[in-house]
């Protein structure tokens, strides 16, 4: 699904009026009717009820007085308080504000302190808020007025619905600065804006509905965006349907190059999410005395033993082996648990500098790479990197809470210049490419919050480019698969729950999303 950030649903708007010669009032009528809509869903009859509608002086207010309008007609009852003077509000917000105080709708400007009082009372006796304070206009901090309608939405503890993004949040960021409104739900108009899928946003935003609000087809698939989310569809037509007569040959093979002294989990994981992604033939190299444990954990997975450093990593001693393996394999996934011995570091660079395979990049190889990242525009595949939010700080230079705040922008900047994909974890992974594409995961939850999972993304990714799927897809699919595995192994209980659990889960996951 694609979304849009507030310039290009600017630039959809301005197509629609300026072009196609859709009145703003019309997509302004639209808007409100679909929230309406909605509200039938929810509480019908609607005219048993009563609505508390808090407008801002622009368009977002404006779909709040098509929505006071309709609700009206239907007998509910409707109280609208405006953050600001009705001289203020100019255009189609004007138009739908003179129509309803024509209709002789209750309106109240919060223009003094007295009129807290009475935001209060209609508020408390309300049995649905509806958040038009502001949309994709809303910038910064809110103000202080603003600020404390906000508190007061959030402490009534009544349903709250939120129009097109509940104010406060920026819609290309998901950042609150100040305050936001927490809503039970968002109906957002057109196409779905970034900043309701990225935290702290989407945790405002509560269920959120996709509306139509009759812009032609036409202008959305014309203009270039960038920004897409993923959902299961998306993943479904991506995932190849296995040959029932597919042997262990057809499905890939895979190399990893993992593990260090008392780092053989990180190993194990990583083959292990490869495997229960699909991958035919998978080969765990790993420091020579890790290899019997190992062999013993993983039935499934060859292992080959490496030269190491007396301190048990992987030694320089290694690189042509792993070189001649990589070109064996149809994709190399190098990192989770080398340690951070700088002989190894300088092997991981000799490698990823000199594999002609596809590579999947993670952890201690991350670090290898901090300083080196001009060898990864050489690769001769894009190489996929998957940073947490720390190994991003570390490659980038930026502290950890800069890399968080602007997560599709940090991992979009970064996989430009390193000629890179670049899947950013978190809560909301974001896959960025150097083109500029980005994706924003939707699946997952906080139980994934432990040691391992990272080293599963990296081999369900591996996993996925050894069966034939390009790295883009390849990651694209994987962090919606690993996420939706998290989510299989929740249903079991969120908090406690292992890498393990997760990974035994991936078949699963993907047997949801496509059938097999
Ligand atoms: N998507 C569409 O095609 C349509 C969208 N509509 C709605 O219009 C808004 C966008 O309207 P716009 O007039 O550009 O801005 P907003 O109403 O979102 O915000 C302006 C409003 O907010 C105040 N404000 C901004 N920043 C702050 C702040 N930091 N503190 C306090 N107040 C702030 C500003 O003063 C204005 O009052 C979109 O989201 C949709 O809801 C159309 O109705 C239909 C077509
Ligand atoms: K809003």
């Amino acid at each position: 699904m694609k979304a849009a950030t507030a310039a290009v649903m600017r630039e959809i708007d301005r197509i629609a009026i300026n072009e196609y010669g859709i009145p703003g009032a019309v997509l302004m009528e639209n808007a409100g009717v679909a929230v309406v809509r909605h509200l039938e869903t929810m509480l019908a009859p609607l005219s048993e009820r009563k609505f508390c509608i808090l407008a801002g002086k622009g368009n977002n207010g404006g779909d709040g007085y098509v929505i006071a309008r309709h609700l009206a007609n239907q007998g509910a009852k409707v109280k609208v308080f405006l953050l600001g003077e009705k001289a203020a509000v100019g255009g189609d917000a004007r138009l739908n504000l003179d129509i309803i105080d024509l209709m002789g709708l209750d309106i109240i400007e919060i223009t003094h302190e007295r009129v807290w009082d009475k935001v209060k009372v209609t508020v408390t006796f309300a049995d649905c808020l509806i958040d038009a304070l502001a949309g994709t206009g809303f910038r910064g901090e809110p103000s202080d007025d603003m600020v404390q309608l906000i508190d007061m939405i959030n402490a009534a503890g009544k349903p709250v619905v939120a129009v097109d993004i509940p104010s406060g949040v920026d819609a290309d960021t998901g950042r609150v600065y100040g305050k936001a409104v927490q809503a039970s739900h968002t109906v957002t108009l057109g196409l779905p804006k970034p900043g309701l899928f990225l935290y702290p946003g989407a945790e405002c935003a509560g269920q959120l509905t996709v509306a139509d609000i009759g812009i032609p087809a036409a202008i959305v698939t014309g203009q270039e965006i960038k920004q897409n989310i993923i959902m299961a569809d998306m993943i479904g037509a991506i995932l190849p349907r296995r040959s029932p007569a597919a042997h262990k040959g057809e499905n890939g093979r895979l190399a990893v190059v993992a593990g260090s002294r008392g780092l053989s989990g990180a190993a194990a994981m990583t083959a292990a999410g490869a495997l229960r992604a699909g991958a035919g033939l998978i080969t765990l190299a790993a420091p020579a005395s890790l290899q019997a444990v190992l062999a013993v954990k993983l039935t499934e997975v060859m292992t080959r033993p490496l030269a190491e450093t007396s301190a048990g990593a992987v030694a320089q001693a290694a690189v042509q082996e792993i070189i001649g393996l990589a070109s064996a394999s149809d994709v190399l996934a190098i990192g989770p648990g080398l340690g951070c011995e700088e002989e190894t570091r300088a092997l991981v660079r000799a490698v990823v500098a000199a594999a002609c395979c596809p590579l999947v990049i993670d952890a201690d190889a991350l670090n290898a790479l901090a300083g080196y990242t001009s060898i990864l525009t050489d690769c001769s595949a894009l190489p996929v990197l998957t940073p947490h939010p720390g190994e991003m700080a570390r490659l980038t230079g930026l502290s950890i809470q800069a890399v968080n705040a602007d997560r599709v922008k940090v991992a979009r900047q970064a996989a430009g210049e390193w000629g890179s994909i670049v899947v950013l974890k978190g809560a909301r992974t974001v896959v960025a490419f150097p083109d500029g594409e980005v994706y924003i995961n939707t699946s997952g939850n906080a139980g994934m919050a432990t040691g391992g999972t990272g080293d599963a993304l990296t081999g369900i990714i591996a996993g996925l480019i050894a069966q034939g799927l390009s790295s883009h897809d390849a990651a694209v699919a994987g962090v919606y698969i690993h996420g939706l595995a998290g989510d299989v192994a929740a249903a079991a209980g969120m908090v406690g729950m292992t890498a393990t659990d997760l990974i035994k889960a991936v078949p699963a996951a993907m047997y949801g999303i496509k059938g097999y």
